[in-house]
């Protein structure tokens, strides 16, 4: 039930779609609130008939044949992630592509390798941060450093349909193989639609995959830059040719704030 009186606007925006329940709270007078009567929670990709149509698998790349966890000599072992699963050294994770295990691997599924596919545990909510940035997002818990909390999901358009959308908002780029992709977010997506834009974020995006053909959908995966402590908002930078398309100023507040 959508009020603008209630603190806590909706119980779970993902439907029980998540491992958490992702509550709206509200305690900002005259916040829009209609975004959520039309939006659509998508936990994963979608493409536009509401489905990621399965892609042909044209040619397997490399599958392990590790038993349990793939340790460090494992070929298709990323060297992103600590056994635990925590990434270990930021720089390497802006690499093209950390590509995960995959289907036809033969380690296990509690493989330190097999993170972002598996899905996040950490809890997010969404608030109302301010009359002009609108909503944001915050952590209902402390997050150590290196940790996935989530992937920018929504309906998965081509070059044709993205230049379409009147919307460049929540536009993202990614891409299949050597094609390139949209992932358009406005009306339908995860928590991760609602984060805003910092000069300084303290969230880092990566391109990860975790397919077993060449053909690969690269994932938009979102890890902690560093820690973050309960309650305080989750940012990433937008980049510029996201801010060379708005006409508006950068509100971070930020010292290092690039796009005033
Ligand atoms: C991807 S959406 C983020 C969610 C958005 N706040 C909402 O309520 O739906 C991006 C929009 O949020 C606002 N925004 C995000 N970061 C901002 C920033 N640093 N300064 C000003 N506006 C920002 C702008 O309106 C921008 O077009």
């Amino acid at each position: 039930m959508i009020s603008d009186e209630n603190i806590l606007l909706i119980e779970d925006l993902s439907n029980g779609a998540e491992r958490f329940s992702v509550p709206v709270i509200c305690t900002v007078p005259k916040m829009d609130t209609s975004v959520f009567r039309d939006f659509k929670y998508a936990p994963r990709l979608i493409d536009v008939s509401g489905h990621l149509k399965n892609r042909p698998v044209s040619k397997k790349i490399y599958s392990c044949r590790c038993y349990g966890s793939c340790d460090v000599n494992c070929q298709c072992a990323s060297g992103i992630y600590t056994k635990t699963g925590v990434v270990n050294n930021m720089d390497h994770l802006m690499c093209d592509i950390v590509q995960e295990c995959n289907d036809y691997c033969e380690c296990a599924l509690w493989c330190g390798n097999r993170i972002a596919q598996k899905g996040s545990n950490i809890s997010m909510e969404i608030f109302a941060r301010d009359l002009k940035c609108g909503w944001g997002v915050r952590a209902k818990m402390n997050i150590p450093k290196g940790v996935y909390i989530g992937e920018y999901t929504g309906e998965l358009i081509d070059d044709d349909e993205a230049a379409m959308r009147s919307d460049t908002t929540f536009l993202f780029e990614t891409r299949i193989g050597e094609q390139t992709y949209t992932i358009d977010a406005k009306y339908c997506g995860n928590y991760t639609r609602f984060i805003n834009h910092s000069c300084n974020p303290n969230v880092k995006v990566a391109n990860v995959s975790w397919d077993q053909s060449e053909n690969q959908l690269i994932h938009m995966c979102f890890y902690t830059d560093r820690i973050i402590m309960k309650n305080e908002e989750i940012t990433i930078d937008y980049g510029d040719s996201w801010w060379a398309a708005k006409k508006f100023a950068c509100l971070c507040g930020s010292s290092k704030c690039k796009y005033q």
